[in-house]
């Protein structure tokens, strides 16, 4: 099934916008796993096992296992999550931007080594360091646009003298994520939950592409205004603009102790909830 599809499915079959991210910090492991490396495995498949019908993605964050030589744990990881969660969809964040040349060995990581459904991509190096990935039939790709840490700004809020109407940088990137970058509506748009008046605009430039918003829970995000920023609906309630809210470390790390995965769940349940409330009328559409 090609990513949108997936997405679509689990948010309705799960009734959910949550994304839970996976970033395991050895340093933050629970009672006798803290500080050791050979245990980000166990860790987040137990939390992907206590939270995979709460959620429409996985997100795992490459740097976790990567800075610690730990690739072959996140193999083991999307593997176990194919296994446990064969419905929901995997969003590998590794942020890669590059040409074209190196970009292909990139997509061949995600789409190939981990399996993954969808990855985040970093747009600055323009549509031919992005066009690899399209290349992989029904994959999806997450450009960044408005990320969620306050120096986002210092680059994507600038305006562009030279493209009609001078838009902001991220309005722009918006703009080709509708249009001209998304040939086989694959392509999706990273914008901050710290940031709903932008969601709000990047959602008036790009009505259909789907939102990936990190920055709730220990970024200090405000999820309702979020989705309801991002969300779009038609009036039976099929969603027309699909969002993405994902949470990392307030799930992940809810407890410190034997309990940890107990305590995602019932922190993932609280988001999900959450989440729901904000577009109440029209929760994602139940499907056997
Ligand atoms: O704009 C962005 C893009 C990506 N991220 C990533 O999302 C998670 C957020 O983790 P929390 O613990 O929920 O804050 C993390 O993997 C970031 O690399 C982002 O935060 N903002």
């Amino acid at each position: 099934m090609i990513f949108l599809d997936m997405l679509l499915h689990a948010q309705a079959r799960h009734q959910t916008y949550l994304c839970v991210g996976l970033d395991p910090d050895p340093a933050r492991l629970p009672g006798r796993w803290r500080g050791r490396v050979e245990h980000l495995f166990d860790f987040c498949a137990a939390i992907v096992d206590a939270t995979a019908d709460l959620v429409c993605a996985f997100k795992p964050q490459i740097a976790y296992f990567a800075a610690h030589g730990a690739e072959g744990q996140l193999e083991r990881l999307l593997a176990h999550i194919r296994v446990a969660a064969p419905e929901v969809p995997i969003i590998l964040d590794a942020k890669r931007g590059d040409i074209g040349s190196t970009a292909e060995q990139y997509a061949k990581e995600a789409f190939e080594r981990y399996g993954a459904d969808a990855v985040t991509l970093s747009p600055f190096m323009g549509f031919d360091s992005v066009e690899p990935y399209l290349r992989y039939p029904g994959k999806g790709v997450f450009l960044l646009c408005r990320t969620s840490n306050p120096g986002g700004d210092d680059l994507q809020a600038q305006r562009l003298a030279d493209v009609p109407g001078q838009p902001r940088l991220f309005e722009h990137i918006a703009a080709l994520a509708q249009g001209p970058w998304n040939r086989h509506g694959q392509v999706g748009l990273v914008v901050g939950a710290t940031y709903p008046q932008e969601i709000e605009r990047v959602r008036a430039i790009a009505p259909t592409v789907p939102l990936l918003m990190p920055g709730v829970g220990a970024q200090g995000g405000d999820a309702v205004a979020a989705v309801r920023a991002g969300w779009r609906g038609d009036a039976t309630g099929r969603t027309t603009g699909p969002v993405i809210v994902n949470a990392s470390r307030a799930i992940l790390y809810a407890a410190g102790g034997a309990d940890y995965a107990d305590a995602a769940r019932t922190q993932a349940e609280r988001l999900r909830a959450l989440l729901a409330t904000a577009t109440q009328r029209h929760a994602p559409q139940r499907v056997n």
